[in-house]
């Protein structure tokens, strides 16, 4: 599945990141009786490293460390997309009102200053968890389609500009696959819309049974229309997954009596594939795609239509 797994039902990742051995020993001390998954660095190099491996659901931070220190440390994770909503909280032995107001300008959620009490350590961490498990909880609706529990089209939007940012910066193959359920507008009038409404959402689970990349993405595009993106496949590889989206829907056998398309629901695929170029942009390789499922609708449905690549 292309969204992120419950997002309140994971036990939360605190990655903790300090050079002083012993002042990690204290931390992990205390806090593994806590709900949580512990993870130490002890440098902000190997935190940076960590926390883009890793996604943690927050980051203890200390500020004087050699190497990158903890205020450059968080700059670094609020500047990069993968890591910048990452809650960090400041724990350390500076505590001047200066220091304080530049952590939490960096973007910290919160600046504790040693010595600190452990139970209110605790207590704040547990409480910027929570909201964390909240925001996470929100991103993940707003990026999900609620009917077919599937990405949804802003998500699709979203992820289609930052895969053709990867392909452009690493010259790869992009494809798209643009898919929509044949005659469905017979459907609603024969089966009714709340059937038309289960049925895609079926539909939805076999398209995604299909995916097995962690970057394939499924989302829902509009009414009976679905999106398949496929970073770095080549024109082959997408032609072959879209005949496997294809048999995977009309494998289910729905029903369709007045489909006019072998008795059951069937859909319609084009495919379209691109290497990023200047002349291009992904509206483009959109259109492409529309234009190809326009191909496979006019050519008799039920059935995949592969484009020609764009050109250069
Ligand atoms: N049940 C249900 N129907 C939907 C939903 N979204 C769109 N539809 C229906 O899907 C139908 C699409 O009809 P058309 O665009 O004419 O296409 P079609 O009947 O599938 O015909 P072709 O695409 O040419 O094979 C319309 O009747 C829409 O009302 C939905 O969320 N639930």
């Amino acid at each position: 599945m292309n969204i992120q797994p419950d997002a309140d039902q994971q036990t939360p990742t605190v990655l903790i990141v300090d050079d002083v051995p012993a002042n990690l020993d204290v931390l992990v001390e205390h806090l593994q009786r806590e709900a949580v998954h512990l993870v130490v660095a002890l440098s902000g190099e190997e935190g940076l490293r960590l926390a883009k491996e890793i996604g943690p659901d927050l980051i203890l931070l200390d500020v004087m460390m050699p190497g990158i220190d903890g205020f450059e440390t968080c700059r670094r994770l609020k500047a990069d997309q993968d890591t910048n909503d990452i809650p960090v909280v400041f724990l350390t032995a500076r505590e001047d009102e200066l220091d304080t107001e530049k952590g939490l300008r960096l973007g910290a959620v919160d600046y504790i200053s040693k010595p600190f009490s452990m139970p209110i350590l605790k207590a704040r961490l547990r409480n910027h968890l929570a909201l964390k498990r909240k925001s996470n909880l929100l991103l993940q609706l707003a990026c999900t389609d609620e009917l077919t529990r599937v990405g949804n089209r802003r998500h699709f939007n979203k992820m289609l500009h930052s895969e053709w940012g990867r392909a452009t910066r690493n010259q790869t193959p992009l494809s798209l696959v643009m898919l929509d359920v044949d005659y469905f507008k017979r459907f609603n009038d024969h089966y009714g819309h709340p059937e038309g409404d289960r049925c895609l959402a079926q539909i939805a689970g076999a398209l995604d049974s299909v995916l097995h990349r962690p970057s394939d993405m499924l989302a829902r595009y509009g009414g009976e229309e679905f999106v398949v993106l496929l970073p770095e496949t080549e024109r082959d590889g997408a032609a072959a997954i879209a005949e496997q989206l294809h048999a995977s829907v009309f494998n289910l056998a729905l029903p369709h009596q007045s489909a006019g398309t072998e008795g059951r629901v069937t859909i319609s695929l084009g495919v379209a594939t691109a290497v990023p170029a200047a002349l291009n942009t992904p509206e483009d390789l959109l259109a492409w795609a529309d234009n190809a499922l326009y191909q496979a609708k006019a050519q008799g449905r039920n059935q995949v239509f592969v484009a020609a690549e764009m050109d250069q």
